[in-house]
């Protein structure tokens, strides 16, 4: 324990502790860069020294959005139900990603348009056939968007791990998540609207006017009420996700633009959920840097992906093992008898 001028104990915080136990690892101070702060932030989550990152679920949620049918993706939304498929059988890049860094995969069904799809493996939470285009009408009613948070939460409590990851599957989120962005900070829709799955330069420019349009629709809004007016059902549900995860003091791994603007949600329900987020990657999607600002973040990773699904946060994965492992296994200069410097 340390001591102070007059010999009297000092209480030495958790947070000096896991600092104190990281800078008498075998490396000149501050060697393992964002790592050591990576594990600081792990270890003080958990309130301990010793914190332990053994296993990940990821779990994607899928929705389809009303403002799909004003043109503002390069996809047609018929997509978002065979993506959801097609992750099932274990076909998309979030499966391989998973798949190759030993990562549970699960898929939420959170309001895709048409009939539901029946398969064993598919957690159904449905809150309806996809939004409504919040360009004439808000997206959800108050009491459908605290339900999706709601079922968020239950289904975050059921996946196993130290941390989870979460990924969506929605054709046209990118312009309900810019959407939600604007209302929730006030930035401008410029700076957060980009071109999702490969708009040209005119569907860029369509996509920022709908959008002005939409936003005109309402004033200033509370978090609450603009999770329902913009909001997308699989966004605001991995808000709930998020939120939960947060509160059980478990690793929150945030992916690309989209899951960036459900943890901005989360972070405005309840400020405190900030400190469980890990954000993962730097989505090439143009709104991200601005969204990213908002939260104070610097991913982990800058790899110019921007798909979503999850797959930013399965590249991170093994990142936050070695983060946890770097502070259980690794010895310390006492221990392994290496002479420190002076
Ligand atoms: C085949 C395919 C697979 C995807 N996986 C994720 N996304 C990503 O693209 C969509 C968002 O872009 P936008 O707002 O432009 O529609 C979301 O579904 C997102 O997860 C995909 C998109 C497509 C087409
Ligand atoms: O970063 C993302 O999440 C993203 C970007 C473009 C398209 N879909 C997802």
């Amino acid at each position: 324990m340390p001591l102070t001028d007059r010999n009297q104990p000092v209480t030495e915080t958790l947070a000096d502790a896991i600092r104190r136990t990281i800078d008498t690892k075998t490396k000149p101070l501050g060697a393992l860069g964002r790592i050591e702060t990576l594990a600081e932030q792990i270890a003080l989550l958990q309130g301990t020294t010793a914190p332990v990152m053994q296993a990940c679920t990821l779990t994607i949620f899928a929705a389809d959005h009303g403002i799909a049918h004003a043109g503002v993706s390069a996809f047609p939304q018929v997509v978002t139900g065979q993506m959801m498929l097609n992750f099932l059988g274990g076909g998309a890049a979030a499966n391989v990603f998973a798949r190759v860094n030993d990562v549970a995969l699960q898929v939420v069904d959170a309001g895709v348009a048409g009939e539901p799809i029946a398969h064993p493996a598919l957690v159904s939470r449905r809150i309806g056939p996809g939004t409504a285009n919040f360009l004439d009408a808000p997206a959800m009613s108050p009491d459908e968007a605290r339900t999706a948070l709601g079922h968020g939460a239950e289904v975050a409590r059921a996946a196993s791990g130290e941390a989870l990851a979460f990924g969506e599957m929605g054709i046209a989120n990118t312009a309900t998540a810019a959407a939600l962005a604007h209302k929730l900070t006030g930035l401008p829709l410029a700076d957060l609207v980009g071109r999702g799955t490969g708009l040209d330069d005119a569907g860029l420019r369509h996509k920022l006017d709908v959008l002005t349009r939409a936003a005109a629709r309402t004033g200033a809004l509370t978090p609450e009420q603009a999770m329902a007016e913009y909001g997308g059902f699989e966004i605001v549900m991995m808000a709930g996700a998020m939120l939960e995860t947060a509160r059980a003091s478990r690793v929150v791994m945030v992916d690309g633009f989209i899951a960036t603007a459900a943890a901005l949600l989360a972070t405005r329900l309840e400020p405190e959920s900030r400190r469980a987020m890990v954000f993962c990657h730097k989505s090439h999607e143009a709104g991200h840097r601005a969204l990213l600002a908002a939260l104070d973040a610097d991913p982990l990773l800058e790899l110019d992906m921007r798909l979503g699904e999850g797959t930013g946060a399965l590249l991170a994965w093994p990142l936050l093992k070695a983060a946890a492992a770097m502070m259980t296994d690794m010895a310390s200069f006492e221990a392994a008898g290496v002479t420190n410097r002076d």
